[in-house]
Order: C-alpha cells, then sequence, then structure tokens
C-alpha cells in the first residue's frame, strides 16, 4: 500500500483525491491538509498530492523535499522562476521525487501532444481555453504549457501572419511564449480546451473536454504510483509516464 496525503483535501480537485485515493487497493489515506491547518499530519506518508492554490504551493513543496515527502502537484502558476527554486531545493534533498502536471487528464495530455505534433504544418496556431467561473488562475496552465509546447515545436518557424495594429486590450488574447490564448469563463462549465491551426484554405481543431473531475483521477493515481521511481528529480508533465512518441 502506498501511503498518501492531500494538501487541499476539501476543495474541489482535493476532495476528488481523497475518494480515490480511499477507493484504489494499493493506496491508503494518511490525511487530508486543508489551509490553516498542519502540514505534520501528513508526516509518513511517502507520497502527498497537492491541489491547492498558485500562492500556496511553494511553500508546501518547500516542506515537503525538506521533509523527504514524494510530491505529485496539479496546482498550476508554477513558471520557469518557481521550477528554477524548486530544482535548487530539490538538489538539497537527493532522494525526493516531485511530479508536477498542469493537467492530469489523459485525453488533455494527448491533446497538448497532437497539438504539438501538427503546429510546424500550420501557418498559425490559437489557443482557446474555457473554465468554471470559480478558477483563479488564467490563462490555464494547461493552456500555458500547450502554448508552451506548442512554440517548441515551432521554433525556427515564419512568425504568424496578424495584421492587427488596433486592438481593444485583450482583445487578441494573451501572448504565451509567442502563441495567442483566449481564455473563457463560463458557469457550467468544468475544464476545456481547443487548439485551433490554420493553413492555406484549411483549419484543424484539436479539442478536449473534462465533463467531471473525476476524469483527471487516473492520471493522478498514475502520478501516485509512479513519482518515485522516476529517473529525474523533478519531471514536469504526465507524458513522462504514457510512453508517449
Ligand atoms: N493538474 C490538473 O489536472 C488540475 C489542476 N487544477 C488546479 O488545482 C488547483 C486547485 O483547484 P480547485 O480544486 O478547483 O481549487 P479549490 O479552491 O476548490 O481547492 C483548493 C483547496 O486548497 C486549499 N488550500 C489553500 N491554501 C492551502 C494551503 N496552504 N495548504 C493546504 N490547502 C490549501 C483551499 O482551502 P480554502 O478554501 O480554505 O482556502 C481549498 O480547499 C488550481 O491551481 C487548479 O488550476 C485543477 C484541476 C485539474
Ligand atoms: O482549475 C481548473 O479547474 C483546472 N486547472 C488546470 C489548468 O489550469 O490547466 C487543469 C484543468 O484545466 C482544470
Amino acid at each position: 500500500m502506498i501511503k498518501v496525503g492531500v494538501f487541499g483535501a476539501k476543495g474541489r480537485m482535493g476532495s476528488e483525491v481523497v475518494r480515490a485515493v480511499q477507493g484504489a487497493d494499493d493506496t491508503e489515506l494518511v490525511a487530508g491538509v486543508d489551509e490553516n491547518e498542519e502540514r505534520e499530519n501528513v508526516r509518513g506518508a511517502e507520497v502527498v498530492v497537492d491541489f491547492t492554490h498558485p500562492e500556496a504551493v511553494m511553500g508546501n513543496l518547500r516542506w515537503l523535499v525538506a521533509n523527504g515527502i514524494h510530491a505529485v502537484v496539479g496546482t498550476t502558476g508554477l513558471d520557469e522562476e518557481r521550477l528554477a527554486e524548486l530544482r535548487d531545493v530539490l538538489a538539497e534533498n537527493p532522494g525526493v521525487k516531485v511530479l508536477i502536471a498542469p493537467n492530469f487528464g489523459i485525453g488533455a495530455v494527448l491533446m497538448m501532444h497532437f497539438a504539438a505534433k501538427a503546429a510546424p504544418h500550420f501557418d498559425s496556431v490559437e489557443i482557446v481555453e474555457l473554465h468554471h467561473p470559480n478558477k483563479a488562475d488564467a490563462p490555464s496552465g494547461t493552456a500555458s504549457r500547450t502554448a508552451e509546447l506548442v512554440s517548441a515545436a515551432r521554433e525556427g518557424a515564419e512568425p504568424m501572419p496578424d495584421a492587427t495594429t488596433a486592438e481593444v486590450p485583450g482583445a487578441r488574447g494573451a501572448d504565451v511564449s509567442g502563441v495567442r490564448v483566449h481564455a473563457l469563463r463560463l458557469a457550467g462549465l468544468i475544464a476545456h480546451q481547443e487548439v485551433i491551426l490554420g493553413t492555406h484554405g484549411e483549419t484543424l481543431k484539436i479539442r478536449h473536454d473534462s465533463m467531471s473531475r473525476e476524469s483527471f483521477m487516473p492520471g493522478v493515481l498514475l502520478g501516485v504510483r509512479r513519482v518515485a521511481e522516476l529517473p529525474e528529480q523533478l519531471t514536469v508533465g504526465l507524458e513522462a509516464l504514457l510512453d508517449l512518441e
């Protein structure tokens, strides 16, 4: 049995993780911790899953790594600066592994992968992400990661055509690594993303929809089961566990 703790246990995602950990045959819940509760409660856990808040996650990770506990992180907002800090903290604690996945949905990981594969074959790529209105961050971690992957895949390509010279601020979305990202927040939604690619006379749309937060749980459990054996101390992206080419 893998002993698991959950940070953000009463949240939308954390409560689903608690259910998944309790329901799986090979995992056992040590404790759930929320804001203003003692992190010490998860002592004894081999792996802690974090679905908290962009402002809380770094403090949680510093504590986990210092205490020799592997982390599986779904919380978004971990930019390059924070990842660099995390690498420094990990270097001082060589046995500890951290897996960060902007999206644990298997279909979402495939959507990002397919978008990166398609990107060099098109002149234009834009991303539309759609989420529930309680979400704190925009654009989503998934959209930012997709933009980074698309940008890397298009390295050396011509700039995307765009004649805009007069713009109401925000009308063209956010520029993430040179890719336009448009964020919608609508009641009734959970998590959705469309990558739209265009070239002469044709477009390709790659869309993923999470219709429930249960959809993220197979990916979270996969991370919990495999984090300890990952070759690197810090791994970003669930694709590292999915054998994608
Ligand atoms: N990677 C993925 O697949 C997914 C990632 N996410 C990301 O996960 C994060 C959480 O999303 P969601 O569950 O919707 O958010 P919620 O607001 O529903 O849950 C966050 C929880 O974390 C708690 N919390 C805040 N600070 C701390 C802290 N310092 N220590 C412990 N717990 C804390 C909150 O408590 P309180 O309410 O009392 O402040 C709350 O219970 C977001 O960053 C979101 O983008 C979401 C879905 C999928
Ligand atoms: O806050 C959410 O809900 C989600 N957050 C993640 C993100 O920012 O990409 C993953 C998924 O989109 C749901």
